[in-house]
């Protein structure tokens, strides 16, 4: 399928006439749960999990066979800044570790029974430095857009979206105190880990940048603020809202990325759960303003989707729950 939008505005269309969760199945979902062989809610979490599953994807007994983890790439003109730890060139470097299998999130895609794809965004040519211009024009942002929408597989039924790019915390960072207010301070973090100096020039340059850039809707703030690899998983994630794919976000940059879509669209994100709390400062904050409880916290900072890999795991586990236990009726187990 195509991509059905070539600007900005039509991509806005979209958000605002994307599929709502069914709520048919959904109800279906909610009285098989009432009939399943545990005290009522003794399974927590992965009740609530398992019945939006089933509503977003129509069906009162689902099952997850083909969850697809995408990560996309993109370099950063910001990082002239001196706004992170490591080179830029870390970016391309990282992604021939993905294609050979040597990351962390290959592992933890194989250990999820992922598949995992990995799409560099035009690496050698850098968005512009947002300290001092738009970070894309609207034909790059949406170019990265329908990258992400393009990138989503058709018979997915989990999707994750990560991203690997230098200077992207800061980008993340922009991003969230355009959309959220308060000070730069409150939103920057050490990323792949400044130091106190680097952390005063990481604020010194989100609260120059949004001097500059201020006004505008989510999408907007993508184009002038995110990267090439924010876009792509904000198209990514509308697409598996047209396909009713339920999505996994990652961690702060991803985050940030998804915030563009339900500024622009409120509902924009209902089809995703957080999949964990980074441990970059903010983005507990973020996850906060977007009404979103992690499933993990286990003090990761990594990226590459690798806490949104972990969740599928807990997904994988509440619909197999579901969708495979027995009923009081079917066991033979007195009810209550
Ligand atoms: O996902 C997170 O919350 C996260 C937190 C800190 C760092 N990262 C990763 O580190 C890179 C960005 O860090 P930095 O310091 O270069 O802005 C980028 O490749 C991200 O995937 C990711
Ligand atoms: C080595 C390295 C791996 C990463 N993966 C995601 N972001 C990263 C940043 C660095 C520096």
């Amino acid at each position: 399928m195509p991509a059905t939008f070539s600007t900005l505005a039509e991509f806005r269309t979209l958000l605002t006439h994307a599929p709502k969760i069914d709520a048919i199945a959904l109800g279906e979902a909610q009285d098989r749960n009432g009939q399943l062989t545990k005290p009522p809610g003794a399974l927590g979490r992965l009740e609530d999990l398992a019945i939006w599953y089933a509503g977003w994807r129509g069906t009162a007994r689902p099952s997850i066979d083909a969850p697809q983890v995408i990560i996309f790439a993109g370099n950063h003109g910001v990082t002239a800044q001196g706004v992170s730890a490591f080179p830029a060139e870390v970016t391309e470097q990282m992604v021939m570790n993905f294609q050979h299998g040597g990351a962390a999130i290959n592992q933890l895609s194989k250990a999820a029974g992922a598949s995992l794809d990995v799409h560099a965004l035009s690496l050698d040519v850098p968005t512009q430095d947002f300290t001092q211009t738009s970070a894309m024009d609207e034909a790059g942002v949406v170019d990265a857009l329908v990258a992400g929408w393009n990138a989503v597989a058709p018979h997915t039924d989990l999707l994750v979206v990560g991203e690997m790019g230098i200077g992207n915390t800061t980008s993340a960072a922009a991003i969230a105190h355009a959309l959220f207010g308060g000070q730069a301070e409150d939103w920057v973090g050490r990323g792949t880990g400044v130091d106190d100096a680097g952390l005063a020039n990481k604020a010194r340059v989100v609260r120059e940048a949004v001097a500059l850039h201020a006004g505008g809707d989510g999408l907007d703030t993508l184009m002038r603020l995110g990267g090439r690899e924010l876009a792509a998983m904000a198209g990514a994630i509308a697409k598996a809202r047209s396909l009713r794919i339920p999505v996994i976000l990652d961690g702060f940059i991803c985050t940030a990325a998804a915030a563009c879509l339900a500024q622009t669209q409120p509902d924009a994100l209902d089809h995703t759960v957080a999949g964990h709390a980074s441990a970059e400062a903010a983005h507990r904050a973020l996850l906060a303003q977007l009404d979103k409880q992690p499933l993990l916290a286990l003090n990761m900072r990594l990226g590459e989707g690798s806490g949104g890999a972990l969740a599928i795991n807990i997904l994988k586990s509440a619909v197999a729950c579901h969708s495979g236990m027995a009923t009081f009726a079917e066991a033979g187990v007195s009810d209550a």
